[in-house]
């Protein structure tokens, strides 16, 4: 993939919006929105909630027209390829659920190689293995013969991509393909994006409220901000340059770099960190709990120092705290949380109030 691919999907100064029935003004949700998906990408859009995610992504497969601007697929304008033409290089799973009665999983997938059918709609030779490949690309292979009315969420969201990828389309468009799926799903899910990319050559474009899934995975993420632009990128740029803190993190929150994901100061201030020295995973798991406990992690070793041994439980002991907390060491993590919590100092509103000062950080649930 280089720059000088031709984009198989571009947005050309498009704005997004809603135009009323009645003579009312639009209502643009994003403006002037310049985007290049290539070939064999995977682009992840993320943005908070109303931003404009669904709104973009309908007007990106001309679900909706664009209130100005062009949509091309692989160099053409969409509005000039037909509905038939459009479905054989462009498929789109979105999230409003699909009512196929008690069709089975294969011939939902089957659905897909509709675009190739001929008038007499005789299903050839390539439209079954299309169909295999798709099944087996979506790990629903073992599923095929079950009815899609008796899967469960995340079963059935998998299916919905092998019916998209029948089609074998050079731009898959996902809206939150993640949302019913477990951890372990999820992580599944992205493999399989990522190898499809690869494998397919098609640009995938999801839309997901997994921040770690977005920024993880992605070759490029479009983030849609609270100002109605969508700013297009490396994860690592809109990480690192503060592009995802500004547009996720509230007053009381901020992205941690580590996690890759927004942390909430929900009992917090400032100012009760604590260095762990710990290897590993083991680090990892005691800044954890160190965060549960409302402190910030810090590599300053000036301050209080978590020292913790691997064994289950593990041992720990802190070092450079309010004497008053004594003894400071023991055994297990919740020991070491509650001792945390304990360390917390009292300022005079929170004592006059008989409520504990708030410490440091805590991390999302
Ligand atoms: N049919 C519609 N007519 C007018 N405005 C709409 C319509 N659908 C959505 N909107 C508005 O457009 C804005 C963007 O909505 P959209 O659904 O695109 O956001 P989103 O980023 O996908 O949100 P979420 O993360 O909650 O799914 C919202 O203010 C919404 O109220």
């Amino acid at each position: 993939m280089t720059e000088t691919t031709r984009p198989a999907l571009q947005a050309v100064a498009v704005s997004a919006g809603y135009r009323s029935r009645r003579r009312n003004p639009a209502v643009s949700v994003l403006r002037d929105v310049n985007l290049v998906a290539r070939p064999g990408e995977l682009i992840t859009l993320i943005g908070p909630n109303g931003a404009g995610k669904s709104t973009l992504l309908r007007t990106l497969v001309g679900a909706q027209p664009p209130l100005a601007g062009r949509v091309l697929l692989d160099g053409s304008d969409l509005t000039t390829l037909s509905p038939r033409q459009r479905a054989r290089r462009l498929a789109v799973t979105l999230t409003e659920p699909v009512d196929v009665g008690l069709m089975t999983v294969e011939a939902v997938v089957a659905l897909g190689r509709l675009p190739y059918r001929s008038w007499l709609g005789r299903e050839t030779r390539e439209d079954g293995t299309a169909v295999d490949r798709a099944l087996t690309d979506a790990g629903v292979d073992a599923l095929r013969h079950r009815p899609l009315s008796d899967l469960s969420d995340g079963e059935r969201q998998r299916v919905m991509v092998a019916r998209a990828l029948a089609q074998e389309p050079a731009v898959l468009v996902l809206d939150e393909p993640t949302a019913f799926l477990d951890v372990a799903r999820r992580i599944e899910l992205a493999a399989m994006l990522t190898r499809l990319t690869a494998t397919t050559g098609a640009a995938i474009i999801l839309s997901t409220h997994d921040l770690g899934f977005a920024l993880r995975r992605a070759d490029q993420v479009w983030l849609v901000g609270p100002d109605s632009t969508v700013t297009a990128s490396a994860p690592e740029d809109l990480a690192y340059g503060g592009a995802i803190s500004r547009t996720f993190a509230g007053d009381n929150m901020s992205f941690d770099d580590a996690a890759a994901t927004i942390v909430v100061a929900d009992h917090g201030t400032p100012g009760a960190a604590a260095h762990v020295a710990a290897d590993g995973r083991l680090r990892q798991w005691a800044e954890h709990a160190v965060r549960r406990a409302g402190w910030a992690t810090t590599s300053d070793t000036s301050g209080p120092v978590v020292r913790v041994e691997p064994g289950t439980p593990c041992r720990w002991k802190v070092e450079g705290t309010p004497p008053a907390t004594a003894p400071a060491e023991g055994s297990g993590f919740d020991s070491l949380v509650v001792h945390l919590r304990r360390c917390a100092v009292p300022t005079p509103e929170h004592a006059r109030a008989g409520t504990p000062r708030p410490t440091g950080r805590r991390s999302n649930p």
